[in-house]
């Protein structure tokens, strides 16, 4: 049947939720004071029968274990199971082609439905186990969303529309013959949102993330062997690639001195990646081999602090289809933070902050930290604490302001700055 691969996985979720609906039913019946949980999970237990009407077709499911042995229909292909335990759906042979062309697709679709909403994400990780190209997981709960992600909105519709293209594009990238994935290269300063843009999307489009440590994998062997073992419906990550690995020229062979490290990630990166075998190639068939292929469905995001350091092979079109800049905090990133930490969506000091920032290079981080309320009622609307976060704001900007003029000669922001003083006076 058209688009019920997992018929299995799909009537079990359609059936715990039905059968979760009956039970809620029948105890609203019996005891509607006590109804306060309204989500538990349920399933059928070996050897029972469920039945269930569609369009005045009675139906029945019958639950049989893996031992019962496995039925073998005329098509020589087993009922509807995961190699173990079998679900037998049983009706009259007049509803036939209703259940076949109506029903059973009305059970993976509902079942479907159920599984997305019921789904826990996870951040997968080979990191902190030493030589291991194992995944690890954990509950993705990051709550990034493209709400509270502070950037031009006009930019953050762009990517949302792009993930929404790549998201309903299977059959598109089939008809192009090209594999159903596409390459995110975010870069800009630390600070600028670029982990909080992975959250974001991972949260839009519902995707687990593999978040790859690419020090601590051994060999390019190893590496393909993590990707075939990624699913579909991922976004893969290699944060701050430009210290993951000396891969600059590696392809061509060249022996190039490394840069010497300057922070103390970059040195434990730096003596990992010297232990590291996999090479820029290596990287490169893991980004768009033909391994990468396999599966589909896979959201490749790259982050670097500095896209010039790295090799133009690995960031060109096509193998990184958008480079997204992730720049220091502007004016209608400002306006997203001050309604998420403040709620606020104007104030006095709007004008002041909308030409600082057009001078002064802030990470939206600082900002954030700025205008995070410092005491427990702060953040509430209104009074005092909206006032102080965004004065001390403006009193922040306008000291990197001075800081600049002196070393920089005189900016837009001075003439903020002078009136200020000019007040103050
Ligand atoms: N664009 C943004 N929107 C909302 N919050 C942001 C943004 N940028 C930074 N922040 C805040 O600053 C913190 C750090 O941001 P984040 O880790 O996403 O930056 P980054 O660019 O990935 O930094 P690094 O390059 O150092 O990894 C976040 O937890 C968030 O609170």
């Amino acid at each position: 049947m058209k688009g019920c691969g997992d018929l299995y996985e799909h009537a079990k979720a359609y059936l715990s939720h039905r059968c979760a609906r009956w039970a809620r039913a029948l105890r609203a019946e019996s005891a509607p004071a006590s109804s306060g949980r309204d989500r538990f999970l349920l399933s059928m237990g070996d050897n029972e029968e469920v039945s269930d009407v569609f369009r005045g077709a009675t139906v029945w499911w019958h639950s049989v274990p893996a031992s019962a042995g496995r039925h073998r229909g005329s098509d020589g292909r087993d009922d509807v199971d995961d190699g173990g335990r079998t679900y037998r759906l049983v009706f009259h042979r007049r509803h036939r082609e209703l259940v076949v062309d109506s029903y059973l697709p009305h059970v993976c679709r509902e079942g479907r439905a159920v599984m997305v909403a019921g789904r826990q994400r996870k951040l997968f990780t080979n990191a902190g186990g030493g030589w291991c190209s194992m995944w690890r997981h954990v509950v993705f709960e990051h709550p990034s969303t493209f709400d509270t992600l502070a950037m031009d909105p006009a930019k953050k519709r762009e990517i949302m529309a792009d993930l929404d293209a790549f998201r309903n594009g299977k059959e598109y990238y089939a008809r192009i013959g090209k594999a159903w994935k596409r390459g995110y290269l975010l870069h800009g300063p630390p600070g600028t949102g670029k982990s909080s843009m992975i959250a974001a999307m991972a949260n839009y489009l519902d995707y687990d993330i593999y978040d790859i440590e690419l020090t601590s994998v051994a060999t390019n062997k190893d590496l393909r062997r993590m990707f075939i073992e990624t699913r579909g419906k991922s976004i893969i990550v290699i944060e701050d690639i430009d210290c993951s690995l000396d891969l600059t020229g590696k392809r061509s062979k060249k022996k190039k001195r490394p840069k010497a490290p300057t922070t103390e990630g970059e040195h434990s990166s730096a003596r990992d990646a010297t232990a590291s075998k996999v090479t820029l190639s290596g990287l490169l068939n893991f980004i768009d081999g033909l391994w990468s292929a396999c599966g589909g469905e896979r959201v490749i995001v790259l982050t670097t602090n500095h896209v010039e350091r790295l090799d133009p092979a690995m960031v060109r079109r096509g193998r990184m289809d958008k480079h997204i800049e992730m720049s220091y905090c502007c004016f209608e990133a400002f306006k997203v933070l001050a309604r998420n930490y403040l709620a606020v969506d104007a104030h006095p000091v709007f004008d002041d902050v909308r030409v600082l920032l057009r001078e002064i290079d802030i990470t939206t981080a600082d900002v954030a930290e700025l205008l995070t309320p410092k005491r427990a009622n702060d953040g509430d609307g209104g009074g005092g604490g909206v006032d102080s976060c965004l004065t001390g704001l403006v009193a922040a900007l306008q000291k990197k302001a001075k800081a600049k003029a002196k070393t920089g000669g005189a900016s837009r922001s001075d003439v903020v700055v002078q009136a200020k003083e000019e007040i103050q006076d």
